[in-house]
């Protein structure tokens, strides 16, 4: 048994900030936060949480797919800023969209949570003859501190998902997850305190908030260059486009040279959403797919390529 998509679709908030906007409530502006990183605007939330956007993706899959939500086996949803610690983001996706025989799933990963989901998914509906959601959505905006003009500029909000279903073709030809813990600091978010009665804390009262994001963004660079250049090279021949995680052009610009590979080959929208986070590489996918770039059943072979937090990463060989 193995796994084919049979339906993709992406969300963003409709508020949508400009690096013009950005640079009227921090000291940044539109040629530094281009210039360096490709992004020209970015959809935040006025607040809807990561469970609407990715809600609002699970209904136009069932609406695209024209599937009923009791078809639907599971639900995984990826995510590193969900609503809540409990209950899961894939849980109150369920309950939203009625999917009474699916269980629900967080997947944890960073940056690369769609590859990292999308593979266990895989697994699952290759064992199992079932039919799976992959939904990765951040709200990227409410773990940014916006005083910090180095982070707040990169990040959007936004959510991408697909449909699995089995099939009697192998179409998800190759995936490899990789982690390297010991950088681990080199992007931390959401960090919540340890309080209660016996903790021998100092005489500052620890706060129950969330620790805001704060990224070593040279460290990731070079990381992300290094071993995701190495990993999928060996892909070459066979790729008709790559679909890396949409942090920043520049990677693109580096990894598609140090591979070999010519740049056009390498999707690109990060100038529309910035850094969606787990989220990137679905929108990315289900706009390809929404502009007759790729397409379902072509045969078309595609490189799904996410990295980040963690630090994380991972690639996914797919024959659409
Ligand atoms: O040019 C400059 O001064 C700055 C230099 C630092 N920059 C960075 C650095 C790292 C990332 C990044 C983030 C993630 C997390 O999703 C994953 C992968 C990467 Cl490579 C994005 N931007 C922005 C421009």
């Amino acid at each position: 048994q193995f796994a084919k998509i049979i339906a993709t679709a992406s969300y963003t908030p409709d508020n949508v900030v400009t690096n013009d906007d950005l640079s009227q409530i921090l000291d940044t502006n539109d040629e530094w936060i281009y210039s360096r990183t490709g992004i020209k605007e970015r959809h935040i939330s006025t607040g809807q949480d990561t469970s609407d956007l990715c809600i609002e993706v699970a209904k136009k899959m069932l609406d695209e797919s024209g599937l009923d939500a009791n078809d639907i086996d599971f639900i995984i949803v990826a995510s590193m800023t969900p609503d809540y610690q409990s209950p899961s983001t894939a849980c109150i996706v369920q309950g939203a969209i009625e999917a009474k025989n699916a269980w629900a799933l967080d997947v944890s990963a960073a940056c690369s949570g769609f590859v990292y989901a999308l593979t266990v998914a895989e697994k699952m509906v290759g064992a199992s003859n079932k039919r799976g959601m992959v939904i990765a959505g951040d709200v990227m905006s409410k773990a940014v501190d916006w005083s910090d003009r180095s982070t707040a500029v990169l990040f959007g909000d936004g959510a991408g998902g697909v449909i699995l279903e089995s099939s009697q073709e192998q179409h998800i030809l190759s995936s490899n997850l990789y982690a390297q813990g010991e950088k681990a600091n080199c992007l931390q978010s959401g960090k919540s305190p340890v309080t209660n009665p016996w903790v021998k804390s100092d005489s500052s009262s620890k706060e129950n908030s969330l620790e805001k994001l704060s990224m070593d963004g040279r460290q990731i660079f070079s990381f992300v260059v290094g071993n995701v250049s190495k990993t999928i090279k060996d892909y070459s021949e066979q790729i008709d486009y790559y679909l890396l995680h949409q942090a920043n052009a520049r990677i693109l610009d580096q990894v598609s040279k140090k591979i070999g590979q010519p740049r056009e080959k390498f999707l690109q929208n990060i100038e529309k959403y910035g850094n969606t986070s787990s989220a990137s590489v679905a929108i990315l996918l289900d706009e390809a797919i929404k502009n007759e770039i790729l397409t379902l059943g072509s045969g078309q072979q595609i490189l799904l390529s996410a990295f980040g937090g963690g630090l994380t990463w991972g690639n996914i060989l797919i024959k659409l």
